[in-house]
């Protein structure tokens, strides 16, 4: 059976002998149950002699990716697609974040999120007051960019065809003011999704100008999205740390980081496991990034209750209950609301 026909089921949801054998074929794409298998007389008896474990987990069979970029993203976790995005869609990106941020347009359902040593300014909202503005899908102009055919071209590899627009961002990294709250902790965006399987959700982030370590590029440790998603809460920064800016709690500041250094245009698509964040901003520049998570939607949703992810539930429905006045409602409902379809069929999400 093709590993992208097993990969959408729930395996919680089969039963019996359909569940035994799913298992131990997810067992091949979620991690190495060959030594296992191979120890167990009865599970042996179920494989049969001919069958290969798959040999990529993270990647669905296509003609896109070279054989090195598929097994490059297997290894690491992501892939920098050099000049994906052209210079007039960016410029026209950013003249509708502009717009947006002078509260020329009405966007229904956008955030806009200033920085915590400013937040309770009183500055009339533009460009330069404002660090990221979330959940833009109600926005024509700035969702062209979650449906760049040379963007879901490559989205396609991750999720499969039926593809859903989860979480959209414009990243406008503000010169740091000397607190280090541009900073964004290290963390796994998983801990913010409550939907499933990790291996079908991936992220595309593209550079709307050059960025490296001076202005805040993105910071990730390679291979971390073969490992589980970790704890997340706040870290203890003394200048503070941005609301919902959730970090790993037993993050290791030496580890082994590599720094993104992008050009206008590059795009990284990136699994929701990899442990990644981005440093300070040392310039006066606003450094801008634009970000869709995609789905495939044949993707479910989940209860968070009892896992690690309470915490970031909690903290979104205190603030979905100023938004929706007291509607007590879950994580997975929040998410259900933002999802947008892309291309294909929409089916679970
Ligand atoms: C893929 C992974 C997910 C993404 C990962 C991330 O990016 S994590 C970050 C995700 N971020 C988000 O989802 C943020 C969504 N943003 C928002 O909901 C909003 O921008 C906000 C709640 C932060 C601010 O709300 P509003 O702008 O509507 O309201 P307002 O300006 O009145 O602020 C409301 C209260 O929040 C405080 N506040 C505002 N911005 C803040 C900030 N950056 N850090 C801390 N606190 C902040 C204000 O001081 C105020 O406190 P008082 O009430 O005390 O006066
Ligand atoms: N001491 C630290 N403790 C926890 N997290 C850190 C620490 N230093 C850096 N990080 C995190 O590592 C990532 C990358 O940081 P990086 O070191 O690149 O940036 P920076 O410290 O802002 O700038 P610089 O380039 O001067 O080191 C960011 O996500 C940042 O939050
Ligand atoms: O700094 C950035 O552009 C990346 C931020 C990020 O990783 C996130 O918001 O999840
Ligand atoms: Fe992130
Ligand atoms: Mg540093």
């Amino acid at each position: 059976m093709a590993a992208s026909a097993l990969r959408v089921k729930d395996p919680r949801r089969a039963g019996g002998a359909a569940q035994a054998r799913l298992r131990i074929l997810l067992g091949h794409l979620q991690g190495p149950a060959t030594p296992a298998i191979a120890a167990s007389p009865t599970l042996a008896a179920v494989v049969p002699s001919n069958f290969h474990p798959p040999k990529f987990q993270y990647t669905l069979d296509n003609n896109v990716l070279t054989l090195e970029q598929r097994q490059f993203y297997e290894d690491n976790g992501f892939l920098v697609i050099k000049n994906l995005v052209s210079d007039e869609d960016i410029q026209r990106f950013r003249n509708q974040f502009e717009r947006i941020c002078r509260k020329e347009v009405e966007c229904p359902g956008i955030d806009i999120m200033k920085d915590v040593t400013i937040a309770k300014s009183t500055h009339s909202l533009n460009e330069n007051i404002v660090t990221k503005i979330q959940n833009f899908q109600g926005d024509e102009e700035l969702f062209r960019y979650c449906t760049l055919p040379q963007i879901t071209k490559y989205v396609e590899c991750f999720t499969g065809p039926n593809i859903m627009a989860m979480h959209t961002m414009l990243i406008n990294k503000p010169p740091d003011s000397g607190k280090m709250t541009s900073r964004h902790p290290m963390h796994q965006d998983l801990h913010y999704f409550s939907f499933r399987p990790p291996n079908s959700i991936v992220c595309a982030w593209t550079a709307m100008e050059h960025i490296d370590r001076n202005n805040g590029c993105l910071v990730v440790l390679p291979g971390t999205h073969k490992g589980t998603l970790k704890p997340h809460d706040y870290p203890k920064w003394e200048g503070g740390v941005n609301k919902l800016f959730h970090g790993i709690q037993d993050y290791d500041a030496n580890q082994p980081r590599v720094h993104l250094v992008m050009e206008k245009g590059d795009t990284v698509f990136f699994h929701p496991l990899l442990i990644h964040g981005s440093g300070s901003n040392k310039t006066k520049g606003f450094r801008k990034a634009i970000s869709c998570h995609y789905a495939s939607s044949d993707c479910f949703y989940t209860d968070v209750k009892g896992t690690s992810q309470e915490n970031i539930e909690k903290e979104v429905q205190v603030l979905s209950d100023r938004k929706f006045e007291g509607l007590k409602i879950q994580l997975k409902d929040i998410w259900m609301i933002r999802a947008r379809l892309v291309k294909g069929k929409r089916i679970n999400l």
